[in-house]
């Protein structure tokens, strides 16, 4: 039997760094992954894949800048958890840092459909598999949220 994400015994590791953004009302923004994309059609949290000789908190906002359209300064960026998830292809690991402070309007520049949704009701929206077991810190550092 194959071993998943592993080619020759060796992970490709994919390291993809992303946000939490929580305006002032307690919810959480997460983007829906546009068709043709892997994973297309799922809610995720902005980020991306950190490019060879970045530091992960300026590509995660260069990819907030890009996604968007938003400025972050990194002092606003306060690691939360991280998602460890063998894909068929890759192992990914994925910092999420919390972020609820953002200069600019938040706008979806690549199309996609976004959400702002209370951490209780993330649920409800159909998540990469990776992302499941991040919406309990989540929830613990925000708060479920009312209705
Ligand atoms: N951004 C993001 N990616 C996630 C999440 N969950 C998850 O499994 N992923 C996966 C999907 C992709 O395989 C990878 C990130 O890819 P991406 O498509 O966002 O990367 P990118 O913004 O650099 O886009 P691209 O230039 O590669 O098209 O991580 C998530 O919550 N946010
Ligand atoms: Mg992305």
């Amino acid at each position: 039997m194959a071993i998943t994400g592993r080619e020759g015994g060796r992970v490709k590791l994919v390291l993809v760094a992303a946000a939490a953004l929580i305006d002032a009302d307690g919810r959480v923004l997460i983007a829906e992954r546009p068709a043709g994309k892997q994973l297309a059609g799922l809610w995720e949290f902005p980020g991306g894949k950190v490019e060879p000789g970045e530091r992960p908190e300026d590509c995660l906002i260069r990819e907030l800048a890009e996604e968007l359209g938003i400025t972050v300064k990194e002092a606003c960026l306060a690691p939360l958890t991280f998602a460890s998830h063998t894909y068929e292809t890759f192992q990914l690991l994925m910092p999420l840092w919390i972020c609820r402070r953002w200069e600019g309007l938040v706008q979806g520049r690549e199309g996609q459909r976004l959400a702002w949704v209370r951490p209780g009701k993330l649920r409800d929206y159909p998540m990469p598999p990776a992302d499941e077991p991040l919406i309990p810190a989540l929830i613990d550092i925000v708060g479920a949220g009312r209705d």
